[in-house]
């Protein structure tokens, strides 16, 4: 068995996967068929996909799901969802459902804009960079004028170029923190583009600056990237209603439901521990449309996740209050999202998740997304402080289950029957099935 190998890139696809098939299976002749039964039979929609990454050999299929009945600003909305995870597409249409009738999700963008920064070390006077920077800072929009035009054309673009000092954290470190609106694009490689160019600028108008000292001509420029943390993207999803219009089949006792629901949400905010669970229903809800929409759930996640923990403690991303009567549940999620570019136009589920949400911009999108977290996390808050997780949870697992041991049709018809009134466990499920197989 060889583990390692030069130049696996320079393989045809062909070649690779015999590599693998060779290298990791005692079947190699299986693992080969298995690979391609994974395939798309379409040549042309395969060699797209191919195409989307470095060193394909095959696909890996998620669910796409729907989650429907979402009122969103008076507005409904079906929401696709892809995900690996049984109960969470049920939980949020449970969700969107219960309240649809309460008033539906209200959502507020509350601003969207991206950062990007350009890090670099300067040896020298920091009033003299100061005046430098405050000197060329015109350069940066001008000589960027040919990448920004479109943009700018879109009512976007860089908005503003600002010098940080941050010599007291490492020495001579400096920063150009750049604001930018790519409307409705993510914006990565726009604002990387940018940055390239504004780097260019500083280093080349450095060299050239007469009040500089030789040691001050020569800005050591580390790295230009945007950052994934937009704490200025932001959007709020909100749900209210009157204390008691909260009852339902599986709250008898509004008054007492919401005050529960408010401390499990309090607790949250106060122990990381539970926050990181608690986000993570919040996630559940959110990455499942940022995948079907083709956005970068690794940018999402970190920036999240930086927000929850922006005091220097991480903590819950959703607030509960009950006042006058009235219970209230939101959430603010930064969310820098794109409805162009990236793989929007390419992947043609992607398409179709956003022809199901209407075609959204990227602000509709962030409002979709934020309503998405918070359906998620009403739903898993509510089982919690009620029924718990596992009922309704373990209910959707079933399948999954009955699967791993491969049940028959008619085994699963009988186990299903069975678990309507009993609580699902995969002991209980496995004992059945023995029994039945008798
Ligand atoms: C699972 C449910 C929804 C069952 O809830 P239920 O009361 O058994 O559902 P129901 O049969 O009465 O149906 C009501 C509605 O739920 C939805 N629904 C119900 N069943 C289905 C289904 N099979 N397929 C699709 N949708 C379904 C659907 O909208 C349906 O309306 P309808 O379509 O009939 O008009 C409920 O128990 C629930 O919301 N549980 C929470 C589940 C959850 O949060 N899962 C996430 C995974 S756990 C986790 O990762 C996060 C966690 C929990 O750790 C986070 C945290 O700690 O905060
Ligand atoms: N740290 C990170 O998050 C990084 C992410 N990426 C990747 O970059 C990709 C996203 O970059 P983008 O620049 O968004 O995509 P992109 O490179 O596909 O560019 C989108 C382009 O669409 C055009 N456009 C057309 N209509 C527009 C409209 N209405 N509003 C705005 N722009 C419009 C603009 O020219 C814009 O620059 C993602 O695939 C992401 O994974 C790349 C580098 C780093």
């Amino acid at each position: 068995m060889k583990e390692n190998i030069n130049g696996f890139s320079k393989l045809d696809k062909q070649e690779k996967i015999n590599w693998i098939a060779q290298n990791f299976f005692s079947d190699a002749d299986e693992a080969v068929k298995m690979i391609k039964r994974y395939w798309n039979a379409d040549e042309a929609l395969q060699k797209l996909h191919d195409e989307f990454i470095e060193n394909t050999i095959t696909n890996f299929y998620l669910p796409f799901g729907i989650a429907p009945n979402f009122l969103i600003n008076k507005e409904w909305y079906t929401v696709p969802m892809v995900i690996e995870e049984s109960s969470v597409v049920a939980a949020a249409a449970k969700s969107a459902k219960f309240w649809s009738v309460r008033g539906g999700f209200k959502t507020t963008v509350i601003g969207t804009e991206k950062i990007g920064q350009v890090h670099f070390l300067f040896k020298g006077e920091k009033p003299k960079l100061i005046q430098f920077i405050n000197q060329i800072k015109p350069l940066f929009f001008d000589e960027t004028a040919v990448v920004t035009q479109n943009m700018r054309k879109r009512g976007g673009g860089i908005q503003e170029v600002e010098l940080r000092d941050k010599t007291d954290v490492l020495p001579d470190y400096y920063q150009l923190h750049v604001t930018f609106d790519t409307k409705d694009s993510m914006g990565a490689n726009f604002i990387n583009s940018c940055l390239e160019q504004i780097a260019e600028i500083l280093k080349k108008q450095a060299v050239q600056n007469p009040s500089f000292s030789d040691e001050e001509n020569q800005i050591d420029v580390v790295m230009s990237i945007l950052s994934n943390y937009v704490p200025n993207c932001l959007v709020r999803a909100e749900v209210s209603c009157r204390v008691e219009e909260l009852k339902s089949k599986d709250i008898e006792d509004p008054q007492l439901f919401a005050e529960k629901f408010v401390q499990a949400v309090k607790i949250a905010e106060i122990e990381p521990f539970r926050a990181v669970t608690h986000n993570k229903g919040i996630m559940n809800g959110v990455d499942a449309v940022v995948v079907a929409t083709g956005n970068d759930f690794r940018a999402v996640e970190a920036g999240i996740h930086a927000f929850a923990a922006k005091s220097g403690v991480y903590s819950s991303l959703s607030h509960a209050i009950i006042e006058d009567g009235i219970f209230k549940f939101w959430v603010d999620l930064p969310l820098a999202l794109g409805t162009v570019g990236g793989l929007t136009s390419l992947h043609p589920m992607v398409k179709m998740a956003l022809q199901i949400l209407k075609k959204p911009s990227a602000e509709q999108l962030m409002q979709i997304i934020a309503a998405a977290g918070l359906a998620q996390n009403f739903a898993a808050v509510k089982s919690l402080t009620t029924t718990g997780i596992q009922k309704g949870h373990m209910k959707m697992h079933l399948m999954n289950i009955l699967n791993q041991f491969k049940a028959t049709d008619e085994e699963k018809v009988a186990v299903a029957a069975h678990f309507e009134k009993e609580i699902v466990s995969h002991n209980a499920v496995v004992e059945l099935l023995e029994s039945l197989r008798k």
